[in-house]
Formats: structure tokens, C-alpha cells, sequence
């Protein structure tokens, strides 16, 4: 995240803290839609005390108690007046309401400037901070649970922000306001308004208090169906291919049965608090007119005072009784605060200040010497690797699965740190350069290449903006996939994925490779890309390459010797560690593992021969 600081790595936000921040630049906007609620709740005071004071000009004989109507009065012409001319107080109500509209949407349309404003600033501090994480977080991260945090989590908070402060503020303007005028109007009549405010209060807090735990876990139980939806969505064919639909459909039904369950639990829970809340507004309602009839049979209490008491608590009680509600909202609000904190409180990939940037490219000279890297508790991926690469030279790496091939590459790109040993880059330890920088002297085909939704020209675009037509046609040539490319409906403008063609996995091999090309590095690093390429296209590349030789230094993972025996030099891993090295005809002339996966390969390149009748080299196994 750009705007905060590495310092703080551990702390996980505080959620009103967090919030503070967040609101930082749209705090004007909250100030303006309390003034426009300040100003709505004056209008909203007003208009009963305008209907008191009329039918109290209208029906009462003598002057009514209280001062604050005996002064409405006197400033809307006096009784007289008022009682020859209901209109003018029913014209002035009407404005007043009109006027108090006018302020209710000014108020809702600063607190939506403000909470839209906010939504977006996080999404994308989320979506920068993300980016900045390093790999051994996304590593463990689940993408589903991240999605949702970005999303709904996201909306949760701007549809609190955009509502549940400017309520609270709302039912907490009302409370205060409310008492000195109803004091004013009749002291009796207002402690009996106010005998259960306190207890609908509490109550709701109370409550709420006992099942804010159930929020988190229906947020929870979404984020676990959200998850099993987009892992099935990810594997569909696998799904498909194993006739595991049955089996996928049982898996969702789990989640989503506990999402209904806890879901249900929640709103059975707070109808209870909806329908006990409602019987104490009632309540109150009920009291107010019982003891308000008792005060007027008495003589004590005039009809216009009564009706002011009765419009007052509708205007206070509903929010009051909603301030449940909100505190509910504003409880899946802080949970999802929480959950969007965990992220941006995570440490950003390191960016140690002695981090040095070299001037100028980097020649590409790597030595790798007693390299130890485990991913956690489990035993060292990298077990004391140590090899040479000259500038421009190719290094060839083989091993068996798991034996730490792809690891190696991700040391190289400064995608995780090594615990031990060092790696020189031209003669610099690569844990002293700025990651950004290395990154930049790298050019890397992964071993499952991803290209994005966008046309292939684009993609391949990505490796180096705003290179031309002939340079991206030129890298295609390379990698051998242009005449394929030239066969696509729209060309270079065809769309990859769903709304377009969908790759073979050597189509997308061979364009992630032309991408890789483009980028024109000191440094290409190739982890098995071509691994889904047929072998004679395979050999066109290789043949490509070769003529590149000495312009870059290549590091090659494969499978296939015939992808690996042009190198300058071969490094066979086992169990992290390297076990031979040595130039092709060195190690085929020695025993261990090269040997013989020499032998098995030639062997069957033999049988495929004797069985087609063809007696041309399927593929250049020696150079
Ligand atoms: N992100 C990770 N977290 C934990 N362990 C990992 C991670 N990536 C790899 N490993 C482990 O590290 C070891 C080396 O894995 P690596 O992917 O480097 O092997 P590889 O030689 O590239 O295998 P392959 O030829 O199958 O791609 C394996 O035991 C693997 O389980």
C-alpha cells in the first residue's frame, strides 16, 4: 500500500482507528451532511410545535403554560390571528416540511459522496496493497476469502458509511435537542416521554452485544461458500473429467447449508429484538396518550401540547428504536473493518533502505554458492546448491519432481528470500539490489504461463510497453507462434479466453515465451515452457534461441534433454541439492541420473522410430 508505512508490521488496525484513517479527505463531506442533518432536525421540531400552537390559538380560551408556545404564538401574528387564519400555519407547515426534504437529501447525498468515495479509496488500497504482499503470503492466502474481503466486505462498510453514521448521528441529534424543548413545552409530560428511551437503548446494546459473535460467523460461512464456488469454478474440468459433480455438488451443499443455518439463527435471533423492541416503543407510545388524556381531563395540559408530545416521539422513537438496527450494521461493519485491517496491517515485501539500484543493465554473471531455502518447518527445497552462469551462457537444469527446480527461479526473481548461502548477481549478493531492479533484469516464462483476458498482440505487449507491431510479430516469429496467431479470426487482435479463443496449453507456452522475448533482459529464465510444445516445434525454438546464444544469459528447467542438451552447461538436482554438472557430453558419459534418463529417452525415441519406419531424429537430443 502505497500511504502506509512498513514500520508497523505486526499491528493489526484497530477498526475505528483503521476507519479514521480511511475516512481521511471525505471527513468535510461527513461534516456538511451533519450540518444538513443539524439543520433537519431543527425543521423537524418545528413543525409540531407550529401544529401546538395553532390548535391551541384554535381551541384554547385562555393563554397556553408554556412559555416556548405562548412566544410561537406571539411570532405567528397571536391567537387572533392564527384562529381567523388556519392557513397561513397550515401553509407554514407544508414549507417546513418541503424545507426539512430539502435538507433530509442534502444530508444523504453528502454521507453517499462521502461513503462511495471512501469504498473506493479502500478497494484500491486493498487492490495496491495486495500487489505488494509478498509470495509467501498469497502462498497461504485462500483467493476466495481474499475476493470477498475486497468486495462485500467492502460494500458492507460503505453501506454503514453511508447510512449508520449519518443514523447514529441522526438519533443522537434528536436525543439531544429533544430534551430542553419537551422540558420547555411540559417537564411532567417529558419525563414520561423519556421513562423507556433508556431501556430501548440499553436493551438494543445489550442485546446486540450477546449476538455480535453470530455476525462474524455468517460472514464466515459466506466467505466459505464464496471460496467453494470459485475453487469449482477454477476446476470445472477437472470436475468434469473425473465425473465429480455429484461429489462438488455435496461439498457446496455443506457451506451453504451452514451459511442458511447461521443465517437463519441470526434473523430468528434479531426478530426476537425487533418484535420486544417495537412492544416498548408501543409501550411508550401508550403511555405518553394515557397519561397526556389524564393531564388534559385535569385541566393541566392543553390538546396542542398533547399533540406536540405525540409528534415528538414519533420523530425520536424511530430512529431510537432503529439505533438496534444500526448498532447490528455497525457490528458487520467492524467485523468486516476487521477483516479488510488483517490485510493492509499485513507486512509488505521488504524494501530494505540499503537496497542498492545499479546503473545500467546487468551483464547476467550468476554464482550461486552453498544455497540453503526452505519454505517453513518442512526440510530445505534448497539444500546447498552452489553453480556458475557466465553472461550469455545457458544453463540447463534438470531433476526429478519436487527437487527444487522451480524454487531456484523463484530465489533468482527475489520472490522469497534465501535463509543461507548467497547468490551474486554480477558479482553482488542479490539480497543487496533493489527487487524491483533484479525483477527488471529477468525476463520468465512460468511453468503454467497466464495470459490475461485481453488480445494476443496485448498480452504479448505486456513483456515490453510500447514496442511495435514488428517487435511483438518478431518475439511470435522466436517463439513459433505467429504463423498460428496469423491464423486466428482477428489476428493479433483476437481475444484469449472467454470471450475469445481459447488457447492450446502450447499456444499459451509458445505466447507467454514471445512475451518473455519482447522483454529483451540480460537474464531469461525458462521453468519448463515448453514442456506442452510438440517436439518438432519445440526444436524450431530451440533453434531460435541457439542463434540468440551469447546475447543473454538463459537458465532452462525441461524435462526433455533434447530442450537441454544445447546448453553451455547442465546442473541435475536431487532433494535440493545438486548431485552432477558438468556439459552434455560430460554427463553422458558418466553414471547417475542423466545417464541414464539419457538412455530411457534415446530408448524410446529408438521405438517410436522402428514402429513409424522414420528414421529422421524426431527431436535434436545432441547438439
Ligand atoms: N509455496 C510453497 N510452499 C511450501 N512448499 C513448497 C512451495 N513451493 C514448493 N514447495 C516444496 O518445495 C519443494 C521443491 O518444489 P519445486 O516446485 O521447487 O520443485 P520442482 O523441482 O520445480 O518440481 P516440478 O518439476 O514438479 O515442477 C517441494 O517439496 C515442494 O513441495
Amino acid at each position: 500500500m502505497s500511504n502506509r508505512s512498513t514500520s508497523d508490521p505486526d499491528s493489526t488496525l484497530q477498526p475505528i482507528k483503521l476507519l479514521w484513517k480511511l475516512m481521511s479527505g471525505f471527513r468535510a463531506y461527513y461534516g456538511r451532511a451533519i450540518f444538513a442533518l443539524f439543520v433537519f432536525t431543527l425543521i423537524n421540531y418545528a413543525t409540531p410545535l407550529v401544529g401546538s400552537a395553532t390548535l391551541d390559538s384554535a381551541f384554547s380560551k385562555s393563554a397556553p403554560e408554556s412559555p416556548l408556545t405562548r412566544q410561537l404564538i406571539a411570532w405567528m401574528g397571536g391567537a387572533e390571528f392564527i384562529r381567523n387564519h388556519l392557513w397561513f400555519p397550515a401553509l407554514l407547515m407544508i414549507g417546513l416540511t418541503l424545507l426539512a426534504g430539502f435538507f433530509s437529501f442534502l444530508k444523504g447525498r453528502f454521507a453517499a459522496m462521502a461513503s462511495d468515495g471512501i469504498a473506493r479509496k479502500v478497494k484500491d488500497q486493498l487492490y495496491d496493497h495486495l500487489q505488494r504482499l509478498p509470495a509467501k503470503y498469497h502462498d497461504r492466502a485462500e483467493t476466495g476469502d481474499l475476493i470477498q474481503r475486497c468486495t462485500s466486505d467492502v460494500e458492507t462498510l460503505r453501506m454503514a458509511l453511508s447510512s449508520q453514521v449519518v443514523d447514529i448521528s441522526n438519533a443522537l441529534l434528536l436525543l439531544i435537542s429533544a430534551v430542553p424543548i419537551m422540558f420547555l413545552l411540559d417537564a411532567r409530560m417529558a419525563l414520561i416521554s423519556f421513562t423507556l428511551v433508556g431501556p430501548i437503548i440499553l436493551y438494543g446494546y445489550f442485546y446486540i452485544g450477546r449476538v455480535k459473535h453470530l455476525f462474524l460467523e455468517v460472514d464466515e460461512a459466506e466467505g466459505q461458500v464464496t471460496r467453494v464456488v470459485q475453487e469449482n469454478l477454477t476446476g470445472l474440468r477437472v470436475v468434469r473429467a473425473f465425473a465429480r459433480q455429484e461429489f462438488e455438488m455435496k461439498k457446496f451443499a455443506e457451506p451453504n447449508k451452514l451459511y442458511r443455518d447461521r443465517s437463519l439463527r441470526l434473523l430468528r435471533l434479531m426478530s426476537w429484538y425487533w418484535s420486544t423492541s417495537d412492544l416498548i416503543v408501543l409501550a411508550q407510545q401508550g403511555l405518553v396518550l394515557l397519561s397526556g388524556a389524564w393531564f388534559i381531563s385535569q385541566g393541566s395540559l392543553t390538546v396542542g401540547t398533547l399533540f406536540a408530545f405525540i409528534m415528538f416521539l414519533n420523530i425520536l422513537l424511530w430512529p431510537v428504536r432503529q439505533m438496534g438496527r444500526t448498532l447490528t450494521d455497525l457490528g458487520k461493519s467492524a467485523v468486516a473493518l476487521t477483516r479488510m485491517g488483517e490485510i493492509l496491517s499485513e507486512p509488505e515485501e521488504s524494501k530494505p533502505p540499503g537496497n542498492c539500484v545499479p546503473d545500467g543493465p546487468a551483464k547476467g554473471r550468476i554464482e550461486v554458492k552453498d544455497l540453503v531455502f526452505s519454505h517453513g518447518e518442512e526440510t530445505a527445497a534448497i539444500n546447498g546448491i552452489s553453480f556458475t552462469v557466465e553472461p550469455g551462457q545457458t544453463l540447463a537444469i534438470l531433476g526429478p519432481s519436487g527437487s527444487g527446480k522451480s524454487t531456484l527461479m523463484h530465489l533468482l526473481l527475489r520472490l522469497y528470500d534465501y535463509q543461507s548461502g548467497s547468490i551474486q548477481f554480477d558479482d553482488r549478493e542479490l539480497k543487496d539490489l533493489d527487487r524491483q531492479w533484479v525483477r527488471s533484469q529477468f525476463s520468465v516464462v512460468m511453468q503454467e504461463p497466464f495470459l490475461y483476458s485481453k488480445t494476443i498482440g496485448e498480452n504479448i505487449r505486456l513483456g515490453r510497453e510500447g514496442a511495435a507491431n514488428e517487435e511483438i510479430q518478431e518475439a511470435a516469429r522466436l517463439a513459433d507462434i505467429h504463423d498460428t496467431i496469423r491464423g486466428f479470426p482477428s489476428d493479433y487482435s483476437t481475444l484469449v479466453g472467454e470471450r475469445g479463443v481459447t488457447l492450446s496449453g502450447g499456444q499459451r507456452q509458445r505466447v507467454a515465451l514471445a512475451r518473455a522475448l519482447l522483454r529483451e533482459t540480460p537474464v531469461l529464465l525458462l521453468d519448463d515452457a515448453l514442456s506442452a510444445v510438440d517436439a518438432e516445434t519445440e526444436a524450431t525454438i530451440l533453434q531460435a534461441l541457439r542463434q540468440r546464444h551469447g546475447k543473454r544469459t538463459t537458465l532452462v528447467i525441461a524435462h526433455r534433454l533434447s530442450t537441454l542438451s544445447h546448453a553451455d552447461r547442465v546442473v541435475v538436482l536431487e532433494h535440493g541439492k545438486v548431485i552432477q554438472q558438468g556439459t552434455h557430453e560430460e554427463l553422458v558419459v558418466q553414471e547417475g541420473l542423466y545417464r541414464r534418463l539419457w538412455t530411457i529417452q534415446n530408448a524410446v525415441k529408438a521405438e517410436v522410430e522402428l514402429s513409424t519406419g522414420d528414421q529422421s531424429p524426431i527431436h535434436p537430443i545432441s547438439r
